[in-house]
């Protein structure tokens, strides 16, 4: 069922006028150092179970010089401030005092304003309204993760733990072999999209085609909203967010990396079972969401050094430091476009790094299919060389040698940690891929994998530009090294 996002009540415009304070200082908000137009597009009213808060999705059009983004923003509603203040908050908090989550107060008499996310009354209302099985939930105990996120993401635990997502007749429509769930304890993660885009949003689709067809290194989907609104005139639809099984005692795989680089602990293990697991995902996306006409060889080369070069006029447009390597990149696309044999493109992860890797009871799990945030929607489900993903990760044991030993003496000492972890990776992906659908090692795997890492770390550097500036030096440094 899809929502509509078409009315448009008094209080909209009040709360957007209140959100004018309270945008800026999330990390989602997209416009960075400069005055955003806010305007509300619509709004959706959901129905909290327990009436105890009115709750409202709006959707609000952030406009600034090079952003156009609709922004979506649950907030929740209630005459009685302090009840508003006292629920879960992501910065923690105390009761009475003005957290992250307290927006201001509309109307008279005042109904005062939070951020829904992380509201259980927010909470209770997507759930009743989301599609999918929907295991049971106990939104009281939900946790809004914080940090350097796109989105945002609560944690929800089960209402009864012992009980399994799979229960209940919806759930079989989307059962599968036993995986992640195993993992889980009953536990779910819900994502709220905040920058909207029309169309499906693959990081629903694609978890959802690789559970069923039996993947089982992905938190399966349990839940899924979606709308539709008006952009230019017309109405579009969209996913507004996604529940996924939460894939309990999991370490995020960068921060794993960046621990053992610190301590200087081979990581090759634990890179050659992620290589072969990023091999089984690609034989999966293959088979789950089979793309037709691979085109020819020489014109996906040619394709390919022309993304490079279309990333290089884009990124040196935004950070200036990369106006020096012009004629190296256009050296590497020149000799990019003349390789041959290049696999036929496939279905992708599209923004695959070691931060979309959960490690939990000695398994790999892949989260996060959005692609990358900072391209277009088209672009990010368009069928695209495999080896984007390895590449996409091999840049992240650049990322965590730099940030565990220290950013200051980051590029000066020894590299056998990444090397190691880099080879590793490599071996463990030839060796599952070779003779499965995703296509196993091209000829010119490492030059292709040198074209497609300098266009990733292109791309960081605009990431890291706008919104880490102390770590634009690792993307920069890896240009460097990449054309040099
Ligand atoms: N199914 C899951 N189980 C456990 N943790 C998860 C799961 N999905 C995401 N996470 C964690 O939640 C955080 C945000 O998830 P992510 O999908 O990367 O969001 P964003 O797109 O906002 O960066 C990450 O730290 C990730 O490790
Ligand atoms: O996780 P997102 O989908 O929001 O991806 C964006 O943010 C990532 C950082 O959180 C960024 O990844 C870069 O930094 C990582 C370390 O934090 C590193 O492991 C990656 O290799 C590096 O690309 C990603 O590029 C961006 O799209």
């Amino acid at each position: 069922m899809t929502m509509a996002v078409t009315d448009h009540e008094p209080t909209d415009d009040e709360v957007v006028r209140l959100l004018a304070d309270w945008l800026p200082d999330r990390r989602w908000f997209p416009v960075k150092g400069a005055d955003a137009r806010l305007t509300a597009v619509g709004g959706l009213t959901l129905a909290d179970p327990r009436g105890e808060a009115r709750v409202r999705i709006l959707l609000v059009r952030a406009e600034a010089p090079g952003v156009d983004t609709v922004l979506q923003v649950p907030v929740t509603m209630r005459p009685d401030r302090t009840a508003a203040d006292d629920g879960p908050t992501p910065g923690g908090a105390r009761p009475g005092q003005a957290g992250p989550a307290w927006i201001g107060s509309v109307g008279s008499p005042p109904m005062h304003v939070r951020d829904g996310v992380g509201d259980p009354a927010f909470l209770r209302a997507w759930m009743s309204a989301a599609e999918g099985p929907r295991p049971p939930v106990d939104a009281e105990h939900a946790r809004v993760l914080t940090g350097e996120q796109s989105n945002t993401s609560v944690i929800i635990p089960a209402s009864d733990p012992a009980g399994a997502p799979d229960e209940g007749p919806a759930a079989s429509a989307e059962s599968r072999p036993p995986g992640a769930g195993d993992a889980t304890h009953g536990a779910a993660i819900l994502k709220v999209f905040r920058a909207l885009a029309p169309g499906d949003n693959p990081d629903v689709d694609v978890p959802r085609a690789l559970a069923r067809g039996g993947w089982v290194h992905v938190p399966r989907p349990l839940g899924w909203l979606e709308a539709q609104w008006p952009e230019d005139g017309s109405l579009v639809h969209g996913h507004l967010a996604v529940l996924s099984e939460f894939v309990d005692g999991a370490q995020d795989g960068f921060e794993l990396a960046c621990a053992m680089a610190e301590r200087g602990e081979s990581f090759a293990d634990l890179a050659r079972d992620l290589g072969s697991v990023v091999a089984g995902m690609h034989a999966a996306l293959a088979s789950a969401l089979p793309t037709t006409d691979p085109g020819r060889a020489d014109e996906r080369a040619a394709a390919t050094a022309d993304a490079v070069r279309a990333r290089y006029r884009w990124a040196s447009g935004l950070v200036p430091e990369l106006a020096q390597y012009a004629d190296g990149v256009e050296a590497l696309a020149a000799r990019t476009a003349r390789l041959t044999d290049l696999p036929a493109p496939q279905r992708i992860h599209g923004d695959l790094h070691l931060g979309q890797a959960l490690r939990a009871h000695d398994e790999w799990f892949v989260t996060d299919f959005e692609g990358e945030p900072l391209a277009p929607v088209a672009a990010r489900t368009r069928p695209d060389l495999a080896l984007r993903d390895v590449a996409g990760m091999l840049r992240s044991f650049d990322y965590a040698t730099a940030v565990g030993r220290g950013l200051e003496t980051a590029g000066t000492g020894d590299d056998s940690w990444a090397d190691d972890a880099r080879a590793a990776l490599l071996a463990g992906y030839v060796e599952a891929s070779s003779g499965s659908a995703g296509g196993g090692a091209a000829p010119h795997t490492e030059d292709v994998l040198r074209a497609l890492e300098l266009d990733k770390a292109l791309y960081e550097a605009v990431y890291e530009a706008r919104n880490r500036p102390a770590w634009l030096s690792i993307p920069l440094r890896a240009v460097a090294r990449l054309v040099g």
